[in-house]
């Protein structure tokens, strides 16, 4: 058993909502790294960041992909710093992945203030820049489809990734 497909990007990508959307419509389940990561853990994710530090962080993610990408049958949001870890990379192969792509401005537009998301406490804007060009190729290494978003509507996007997967 494998996901029907496995959602990567940057933060505001809208890998969530639109993760959430896609597996309605395909009439698959739903989930999110994060969400079970944040379950396990018993705490949210800006407080795993301080307790433990990222590198855990990134260890959590990878095992949770692990056993995603062999039990479960759905649509699988990652978080956006997924793909930094090689061995979540490795995982992803043979997987069909897409890529949301978005564009500063609306990606900034999405997260606002970056509630929740530890790594855009400081300098949202600059950060995101910073992190979407140096994140930008390894999301392509494991991408099998790239959808672009600005602008667009979840449903919309959900539609466009269905006729991807037919
Ligand atoms: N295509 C979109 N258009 C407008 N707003 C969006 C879109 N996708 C997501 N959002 C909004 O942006 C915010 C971040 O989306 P989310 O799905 O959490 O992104 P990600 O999981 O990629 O970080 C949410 O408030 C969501 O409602
Ligand atoms: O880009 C990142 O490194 C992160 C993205 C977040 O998920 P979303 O991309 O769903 O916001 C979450 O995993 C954590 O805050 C770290
Ligand atoms: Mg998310």
């Amino acid at each position: 058993m494998a996901p029907a497909v496995v959602l990567v990007g940057v933060m505001g990508a809208g890998k969530t909502t639109v993760g959430a959307a896609l597996a309605s419509r395909l009439g698959v389940p739903f989930a999110d790294t994060d969400t079970i990561i944040e379950e396990r853990a018993g705490k949210p994710i800006p407080e795993i960041f301080v307790d433990d530090g990222e590198d855990v962080f990134r260890a959590q993610e990878r095992a949770v992909v692990a056993e995603c990408v062999e039990t479960f049958a759905g649509v699988l949001a990652l978080g956006g710093g997924a793909i930094l870890d090689e061995g979540t990379r490795k995982l992803l192969t043979g997987q069909t992945v897409v890529f949301l792509e978005v564009g500063l401005s609306d990606a900034i537009k999405r997260v606002g203030l970056g509630s929740g998301r530890p790594l855009l406490a400081i300098n949202p804007r600059a950060t995101l820049r910073h992190l979407m060009e140096q994140r930008k190729p390894l999301y392509l290494e494991v991408a099998t489809h790239s959808v672009t978003t600005d602008g667009r509507e979840p449903d919309d996007l959900a539609d466009e990734i269905t006729g991807l997967l037919r």
